[in-house]
């Protein structure tokens, strides 16, 4: 469509994200509000403001006025993109949003209980807002349709997977924007084996091999693989059930997902550049804690493919954690991991030596641009 005008919106568990990109996919503005239900901020194009949001429905209402400030109404977007965490088994491919999709990522909401619903939430304002205008849902598992059976499946009876029980993988709409950006940036060809880590509020790793996902760390729900902001990451099923037995279903979902992780290690902070400026040993524990087991994940994932030629970062964490980005990189010399150290802290995009037997790339996650391809993609079929 030639002049089309799509808003993103991106629901993260505790951020919502969001861009307003013209039909050449240049950005028009882009910003998020973050830390919502705590000590939020609006951020629109660089600009900061500290404001109360309460919840992710205040903070998408404060974002839609910071909008119309700019002249962009809902009158004037010809689209609305979402990330949608969870798909579930039947929505693989980006879609447009119709009340029976809409029922779908509804049903796999226990599935992502920190995101599904807060997608819900901001698909039904902007339906209420603008009924006339199309949705699409982008899905942050479809990345991973093409894991080999062997990793996506549980070691559980076959009638049980048929349920749903399965490997998913989540982070997909950054990893499949990774692998479209990577050999433009790096003016390179797409390396044959590499491992991506997204390293954010949530965190997971990937192995790409010939720029298709082949495992990932996260499995029926973004819960399992690394220690993350405020989820435990993965854990002995025999342990889940002990917390429930004890502590009842409710009270289990919410220790695992909200005060788990980082959070829960260090005995209250979640936030990767809060714990790295606290000098206690529960901090300091809680950053040994991340380093370790994305190190041991990593190790399986190189095994998955069988060697390894480059290595991206992305994410919060990934892109500007230098001190984190290092002690993960020195647990990879093993394999020829070589970082230049001043390249890594003047926070440049080519982290390898040259004596580097594995490039070493940080690429800036895209999700939204991601989801508005996607969008713009389908459009011309909703017209
Ligand atoms: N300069 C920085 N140094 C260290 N950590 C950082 C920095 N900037 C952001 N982060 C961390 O990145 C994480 C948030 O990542 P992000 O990808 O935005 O999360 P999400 O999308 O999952 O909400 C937080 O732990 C935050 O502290
Ligand atoms: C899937 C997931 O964990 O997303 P986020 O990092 O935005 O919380
Ligand atoms: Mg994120």
């Amino acid at each position: 469509m030639a002049d089309a005008r799509v808003l993103i919106l991106n629901a993260g568990s505790s951020s919502i994200k969001f861009a307003v990109f013209d039909s050449a996919f240049e950005e028009q503005v882009q910003g998020l509000a973050d830390g919502i239900g705590g000590a939020s901020r609006l951020i629109v194009d660089g600009a900061e403001t500290e404001i109360p949001f309460i919840d992710h429905k205040a903070a998408l209402s404060g974002i839609l006025n910071a909008l119309a400030d700019r002249g962009i109404t809902a009158g004037s977007l010809t689209a609305i993109g979402h990330r949608v965490v969870h798909g579930g088994r039947n929505l693989t491919a980006p879609t447009r949003i119709t009340p029976e999709v809409r029922a779908e990522i509804a049903d796999c909401t226990p599935l992502a209980p920190l995101h599904n619903p807060h997608s819900l939430a901001a698909i039904d304002t902007m339906g209420e807002l603008a009924p006339d205008l199309p949705q699409f849902a982008s899905f942050d598992t479809s990345f991973h349709a093409t894991n080999p059976d062997v990793a996506t499946r549980y070691a559980i009876p076959r009638m049980i997977e048929t349920k749903g029980i399965r490997r998913y993988g989540f982070h997909g709409l950054s990893y499949a924007a990774l692998v479209r950006r990577l050999p433009d940036l790096s003016e390179e060809k797409l390396p044959a084996r590499l491992l991506a880590f997204h390293l954010g509020n949530g965190a997971s790793l990937c192995a790409i091999r010939g720029g298709q996902s082949i495992a990932t760390t996260m499995g029926y729900s973004p819960l399992d693989g690394l220690t993350m902001g405020t989820r435990s990451g993965g854990i002995d099923a025999n342990a889940v059930l002990r917390l429930v037995e004890d502590n009842g279903l409710e009270r289990t979902k919410a220790i695992l997902n909200h005060e788990s992780g980082l959070l829960g290690l260090s005995g209250g902070k979640s936030d990767m550049r809060k714990l790295m400026l606290d000098p206690s040993a529960d901090s300091a524990f809680a950053i040994d804690h991340f380093c370790y087991w994305t190190l041991r994940h990593a190790g399986s994932l190189i095994a998955a493919l069988e060697g390894l030629d480059a290595i991206a970062f992305t994410g919060g964490i990934g892109e500007n954690a230098t001190a984190i980005r290092a002690r993960i990189l020195r647990g990879l010399e093993w394999i020829g991991v070589r970082m230049a150290p001043d390249a890594n802290e003047a926070l440049q995009m080519a982290l390898h030596c040259q004596s580097s037997a594995v490039n070493i790339w940080v690429i800036p996650a895209d999700e939204e641009r991601q989801i508005a391809m996607d969008a713009l993609a389908l459009l011309p079929e909703a017209a």
